[in-house]
This record gives C-alpha cells, sequence and structure tokens, in this order.
C-alpha cells in the first residue's frame, strides 16, 4: 500500500499531463512549426467559435491571433487567411499547393458525386471541365451574347416596379431580385424561363432546400468520420436524397429534351455542352453526367450571389443618399435624350462600376471561400500539411486597415482614378476569388449587376417607406450560402419625370 502511495500519484501526475500536453498540442497546433491558434477544447477544437455567421467569428479571432491563424474544426486542421499579403500567399505564390477544394458527403450527394468544376479536385478531369466553362460556356463574347436577355428582363423587371408605383404600392425589391436572377440564369441556361413552369418550378425549389440545408458551415459527420451516421440521424441526409431525386427528375427530363430536338441550341449553355456531348467541337469532350454537373454549378453558384449583391448595391445607395443622387446624375447625364439603355452606355458610367466594387467589398456574397492544401507547404516559415483546409475571409480582406482607409465606410469615391478590380489581381479586393481556380462567372456577373443597377437607378426616385430614413434600414445578416440581408429590403419608387 506504502509503494502505491510513492509510485502511482507522481505517475498519474505525469501521464495526466503528458495527456494534457498532447491533447493542447493536437489542438492548438503543435508548437512552433504551426501559426497561432486560440485556444480550443478536446474532441471539437474550434468548432464552438463559429457561431452562424462565420466570416465575422473568424473576423474576431483573426483580429487577436494573426492573419494566419490554425483552429480545428475536431480532428481536422483549418488554416484561416485575413490579410490581403497572406492571401497572395495562398492564391498566388502557392496557389497549385493549395489548388483542391473540400468536399463533404452532402456536397457529393447533391453535385453528382461531385462531378462538377466546384468541386473536383484539381487534375486532368477538373481542367478539362473548366476550360469548357471558360471558354466555350462564359468567354466575353458569349457573355455579350446574353445581352438581349439581360435587356428583356431588366425591362419586365421595370415594368413590374412602374404597376406598383402606378397602385401607390411599396416594392419588394428582394422578391423582385431573386426572380429576376433566377430567370437571368435560366434563359442563359436553358433557353427559357423555367421558374414559370411546373417542372422548372420543383427545380429552383430544390435548389433552394439544397442550398438552405447546406448553410451550415460543416456538419459533425463531415468533421468526424466516425459521426458520419448523425448526419443520417439528424435527417439531413434523408431530407437532401429527396430534394435531389426530384431535382434530378426535372434536370433528366431538360437534358432529353433538348438531345431530342434535331439542333441543339447554341444560344444557351445547355444546348453547348449538348452541342460538346455529341462530338461537335473536335478533342473537346464531355459525358452526360457532368453535362448535368456544370448545369448545378451555374445555377447554384450563379444566381443567390447575384441577387445577393444586388441587394447589397440597393442597400447601400438607400443608406446613402449622397451616393445615390452621385449615381443618378451620372446614369441620367449619359442617358440625356435616351430612354432604352444599351450595354456600351455603361462604358460611360465610372461611377456606377465605383459604388459596385465597394458594394463587393464590404458585403462579398460568398465572404469566406475555401481551398485545401494537396502538398506539404512552408507558408512565412510554418508547416502546413497536405488535406489543411484554408478559409480566405475575402469580407475581412476587405477591411484590412494596411489596404484601406476608412475601411467600414462606404465609400465608393476610392475606386475612381484607381486601376483596382474584381479579377482578383489585387488581393485586398477578392469578392470572386483569385488564381487558379477563380470564380469563371465574373463577366457574367458583373455584366448582369451593372445593367440591372444602372437601369434601377435610372427609371426610378426611391425612397423608404413611411418616410424612414436609410440609416433606419435593418442591415441584419442573414445566414447562408450567399449572405444577404435579412430583412427583405422595401422601397417606394416613383418614376423619373424626365425619362
Ligand atoms: C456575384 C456573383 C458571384 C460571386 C460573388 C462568385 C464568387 C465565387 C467565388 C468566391 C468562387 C471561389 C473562387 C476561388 O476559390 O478562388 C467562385 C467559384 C465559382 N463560380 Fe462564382 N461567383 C459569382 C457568380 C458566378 C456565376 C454567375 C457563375 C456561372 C454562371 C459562377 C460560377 C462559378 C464556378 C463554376 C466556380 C468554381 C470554379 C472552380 O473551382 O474552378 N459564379 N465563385
Amino acid at each position: 500500500m506504502e509503494d502505491f502511495h510513492f509510485y502511482t500519484l507522481p505517475l498519474t501526475l505525469l501521464a495526466l499531463l503528458y495527456a494534457w500536453f498532447s491533447i493542447k498540442r493536437l489542438y492548438s497546433g503543435g508548437g512552433d512549426t504551426s501559426p497561432p491558434s486560440p485556444p480550443s477544447l478536446p474532441v471539437i477544437g474550434n468548432l464552438h467559435q463559429l457561431g452562424q455567421l462565420p466570416h465575422r467569428s473568424l473576423s474576431k479571432l483573426s483580429r487577436k491571433h494573426g492573419p494566419l491563424m490554425l483552429l480545428h474544426f475536431g480532428p481536422k486542421p483549418v488554416l484561416v487567411v485575413s490579410s490581403a499579403d497572406v492571401a497572395k500567399l495562398i492564391l498566388k505564390t502557392h496557389d497549385l499547393a493549395f489548388a483542391d477544394k473540400p468536399i463533404t458527403d452532402h456536397l457529393k450527394t447533391i453535385f453528382y458525386d461531385g462531378n462538377d468544376v466546384i468541386n473536383l479536385p484539381y487534375g486532368d478531369r477538373w481542367r478539362k471541365l473548366r476550360n469548357i466553362v471558360l471558354h466555350e460556356l462564359l468567354n466575353s463574347s458569349r457573355v455579350k451574347s446574353f445581352a438581349s436577355v439581360r435587356e428583356e428582363e431588366t425591362s419586365l423587371l421595370m415594368r413590374k416596379i412602374e404597376e406598383c408605383t402606378s397602385l401607390l404600392a411599396p416594392v419588394n425589391l428582394t422578391v423582385m431580385l431573386v426572380a429576376l436572377s433566377n430567370d437571368l440564369i435560366s434563359r442563359a441556361a436553358f433557353g427559357n424561363k423555367y421558374s414559370e413552369t411546373e417542372h422548372g418550378k420543383i427545380f429552383l425549389d430544390g435548389l433552394d432546400e439544397a442550398s438552405r440545408l447546406l448553410a451550415n458551415f460543416m456538419t459533425l459527420g463531415d468533421c468526424f468520420p466516425w459521426l458520419a451516421w448523425t448526419n443520417r440521424l439528424s435527417g439531413r441526409r434523408a431530407a437532401l436524397k429527396r430534394i435531389v431525386e426530384k431535382r434530378d427528375i426535372v434536370l433528366d427530363k431538360v437534358v432529353q429534351d433538348h438531345l431530342k430536338s434535331l439542333n441543339t441550341s447554341k444560344e444557351n449553355i445547355m444546348g453547348i455542352l449538348l452541342g460538346i456531348h455529341k462530338g461537335e467541337i473536335p478533342g473537346v469532350s464531355i459525358d452526360l453526367e457532368s453535362v448535368k454537373g456544370v448545369i448545378l454549378d451555374v445555377f447554384t453558384a450563379g444566381t443567390e450571389t447575384t441577387t445577393t449583391i444586388l441587394i447589397w448595391v440597393m442597400t447601400e445607395l438607400m443608406r446613402h443618399p449622397a451616393a445615390m443622387k452621385k449615381l443618378q446624375d451620372e446614369i441620367r447625364g449619359v442617358m440625356k435624350g435616351k430612354q432604352l439603355m444599351a450595354e456600351d452606355d455603361l462604358l460611360k458610367m465610372p461611377y456606377l462600376k465605383a459604388v459596385i466594387k465597394e458594394a463587393f467589398r464590404l458585403h462579398p456574397p460568398l465572404p469566406v471561400f475555401a481551398r485545401v492544401a494537396r502538398d506539404h507547404v512552408n507558408l512565412m516559415g510554418y508547416e502546413i500539411s497536405p488535406g489543411t483546409i484554408v478559409l480566405i475571409n475575402a469580407w475581412e480582406i476587405g477591411r484590412d486597415p494596411a489596404y484601406w482607409e476608412e475601411p467600414e465606410k462606404f465609400m465608393p469615391e476610392r475606386f475612381l482614378n484607381s486601376s483596382t478590380d474584381l479579377r482578383g489581381f489585387d488581393f485586398y479586393l477578392i469578392p470572386f476569388g483569385s488564381g487558379r481556380r477563380i470564380c469563371p462567372g465574373i463577366g457574367f456577373a458583373t455584366a448582369a449587376v451593372e445593367y440591372v443597377v444602372a437601369n434601377l437607378v435610372f427609371k426610378f426616385d426611391w425612397a423608404l417607406p413611411n418616410g424612414a430614413k436609410g440609416e433606419d434600414l435593418d442591415v441584419t445578416e442573414r445566414p447562408g450560402f450567399a449572405v444577404g440581408t435579412d430583412t427583405p429590403l422595401i422601397v417606394v419608387a416613383t418614376i423619373n419625370s424626365d425619362v
């Protein structure tokens, strides 16, 4: 018994100390070779610190622990990047080493086993599909060819707003802009507006539900392979499967309808993809599963993001009447004596472009985007292992005080006489990402956003209902795939009497 006390207590203490340091090392990155980490809990790591709006929780942590920070989501190491300089290291200096994307079971269920551009790992299959998207579907002449779709859909939106003004009714701009983005993408993708058909509604509702189910950053089952069963238990997997099955019936029917028509139309994305599938472009090929994957990419990546930025632009203009007036003066000056805006008119509107860039800086629709390390990388003296997830906080980078004066202020003037653009070369402004995996939809999205905002501001004067002031607008963010405002933007429009 005496021996027991003599040896057991110190040994137990030693064992406890060893366990404590091992856990600490495991969950705080492992000492000098790992970037700084906030304190974490055993097993779950830093998961409890994520919150509903991850860009904000990560921003708070990074302001304390630095622009390169290591977290753990359960056992998974996660690097968080929060400054333009570190983003440049990841997206330019080591772009190839960080060119993979994280994929979870849920994403596989939604995207045909990850058989699409967004989710494929870097490699030949991804390169082949990405080239098709970049060179055949979304190149600049193709984006121009969709101008008539933008013009027709924007003038329909104008008419709907005019109807509200004649009834003296406020306009729910959020609802109208959601419908507009869906219709723009639907017509570009399929050639017609699927929102108007029963089938189309099922398809769009399916996308919406899937995006809501995926709004949580990562589920426990995604972080811990041994907890994958919780996805089944929570009912999420079954719910996703149901949604995907319904959606696939619609997508299969659209593919079959297009295939049946003798000449596959080259005027919409589905037609072009099926043309490639039939071997119409020498040296380029695509299987039917990937055709559906790419179509899903276009809808998933293109609709909610476009709606979200349109609403942020209009919200910021409502909150800043001086900027609204300056923009109106610019647009109405360019349009003097003209009724119908052509896309070439936008070239003479530098303040419009500045307003849109400023909205993207403060409110990137995808505030945090992810990459995965493919190789061992030495980053700023730290050893990063393959498989490490990298979260790039574009929202925080847009506020990096090393690059932005008064970063919280909405000040479009900062972009006048500046060469900064949205194409990912300026690492302090990366709402579309940068490097090998930069968004291929930049041209498509900005063409739509510029044309729609220019028309809204040209045709109407805007006010808030009941004489409310811009600063009263509720700009609380809503968690989701794209982060927009929680409260719909309800406004009163008056027709500009000079138009
Ligand atoms: C305001 C609108 C949009 C925003 C803010 C946006 C943002 C982004 C971001 C941040 C990425 C990840 C980039 C990276 O990892 O470096 C991305 C990827 C992607 N986006 Fe967009 N996007 C928008 C519109 C669109 C549109 C309209 C399309 C298609 C019509 C599109 C298609 C894609 C695709 C296919 C990818 C995956 C690229 C790859 O992994 O190779 N996006 N987008």
